[in-house]
């Protein structure tokens, strides 16, 4: 039986804080995703709200980590390892005081429970001083030094500058509609098939029940859309939870889903009750896999750092380091050859990441147009893209977090179609 982890003598409202220094933990010093250590981090808090509460007050200290580090180490006279239980009591604390609107006197209450026989006294003093002196945040959150300086490298600062300003605030929710007369929330159109809405709890959004649209970001419908309409066999190779599968299968195509994942997998069979649509689903390693026959289009949208998604999940800023990405990289390479020969001649063979780096989009493509002569790559027409999203003049498409600013922006991918030659 679930069990609330205040203890006797706590303040009520110290499990979830605990529960967000789990989650900290995890993500900080085990690089283990949010969403995946949540149920675990979570198990004995009572119900939706609790577990939200703790969901917030993790995500929002990541997303303000340095600066709340910046704080911390300016009011001690002896910098606090970075993993001292201390410093990571001291973030949650100050991130509800200075960002989630908790009063400062349980904002510190409830984590001192948390310090169990360490410095509370310390803590208690660091925070008593920084409330004292006004503290707060700055408007627009620093990123990680490491990330700051890969993605200036890469993008150049106007980017860095843009994607600070991206997590500042929640970003908007995409939706992707099934297609015909669907109800939706109102919203903006930046595409045909799509509306942005402002936000609130997915399940009770107008036809959610009805099926007749699902989440994605607009950049995450992109890959799907560039394989456009058809009625022919086509392959969603690394397809749950589905996004991408079921805008084929609104588009007409034959599909066949594949993913390595059971319980993402399940992902999928609940968006195929939900909108209706019909695709076979297969549970396999695309390493280890092959379809009977070649099909008429094949989308990859490969496992990566996603770092893509950094505004939704920004844990992936902690997580991922070089080595991910280089290993993600290897594993895109090889899927992306194996798919090579699972098009028909004359096909289209769509590669997508939801990354932020060029060593999983841009290289890739180049890496693979060196070795595959019969395949060219075909830029998207205008038309066949979102509203103030355009192909890069090498005929791909990257999304930045520069792109679409004063909408909302939109999640950082890399798409490139190919054809095949032939047929
Ligand atoms: C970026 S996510 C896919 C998102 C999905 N296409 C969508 O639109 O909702 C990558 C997926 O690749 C799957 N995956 C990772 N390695 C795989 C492999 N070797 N074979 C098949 N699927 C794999 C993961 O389980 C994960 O679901």
């Amino acid at each position: 039986m679930a069990r609330d982890m205040t203890r006797a003598g706590e303040p009520l409202g110290t499990a979830p804080r605990r529960a967000a220094l789990r989650l900290l933990d995890a993500v900080l010093r085990r690089g283990e995703a949010l969403d995946a250590a949540l149920p675990l981090a979570t198990r004995a808090l009572h119900g939706g709200p609790d577990r939200g509460l703790a969901h917030a007050i993790a995500a929002e200290t990541l997303r303000r980590l340095p600066d709340l580090d910046a704080l911390i180490d300016s009011a001690t006279r002896q910098r606090l390892p970075d993993d001292a239980k201390a410093r990571f009591v001291l973030r949650i604390a100050l991130v509800q005081a200075l960002s989630l609107g908790t009063p400062p006197h349980a904002a510190i209450a409830t984590v001192l429970p948390l310090i169990d026989g360490g410095p509370k006294r310390l803590v208690h003093g660091v925070f008593g001083t920084l409330m004292r002196q006004n503290a707060s945040l700055p408007g627009q959150p620093t990123l990680p030094a490491h990330v700051a300086e890969r993605w200036r490298a890469n993008w150049g600062e106007a980017m860095v500058a843009a994607a600070a300003r991206a997590i500042a605030a929640p970003p908007p929710l995409d939706l992707t509609l099934r297609g015909g007369n669907v109800v939706h929330p109102d919203g903006v159109s930046l595409a045909p098939g799509h509306v942005r809405v402002e936000g609130g709890d997915v399940p009770t959004l107008a036809g959610y029940a009805e099926g007749g649209w699902w989440v994605q970001d607009v950049a995450a419908s992109i890959p799907a859309r560039l394989i456009g309409r058809g009625t022919g066999h086509a392959l969603d190779l690394c397809a749950a939870p589905g996004g991408k599968t079921l805008q084929l299968a609104a588009a007409g195509w034959q599909v066949e889903a594949v993913d390595v994942s059971q319980t993402r997998a399940e992902r999928l069979a609940q968006n195929r009750a939900r909108t209706g649509l019909s695709f076979d689903t297969v549970i396999a390693d695309v390493l280890d896999w092959a379809p009977a026959t070649p099909a008429d289009a094949v989308l990859i949208d490969a496992p990566c750092s996603a770092t893509g998604i950094f505004r939704r999940h920004p844990d992936v800023l902690y997580r991922a380091h070089p080595a991910v990405i280089a290993e993600a990289a290897a594993l895109q390479a090889r899927i992306f050859d194996r798919a090579a020969d699972w098009v028909k001649p004359g096909g289209v063979l769509v590669y997508a990441t939801c990354s932020l780096e060029p060593d999983e989009g841009e290289a890739q493509l180049d890496r693979f147009l060196a070795t595959h002569d019969d395949y060219a790559i075909e830029p998207p027409r205008s038309d066949e893209l979102p509203a103030g999203i355009s192909a890069h003049a090498s005929g791909y498409v990257r999304t930045l977090p520069t792109m679409l600013s004063d909408e909302g922006n939109c999640d950082g991918f890399f798409v490139a179609r190919l054809r095949r030659a032939g047929g």
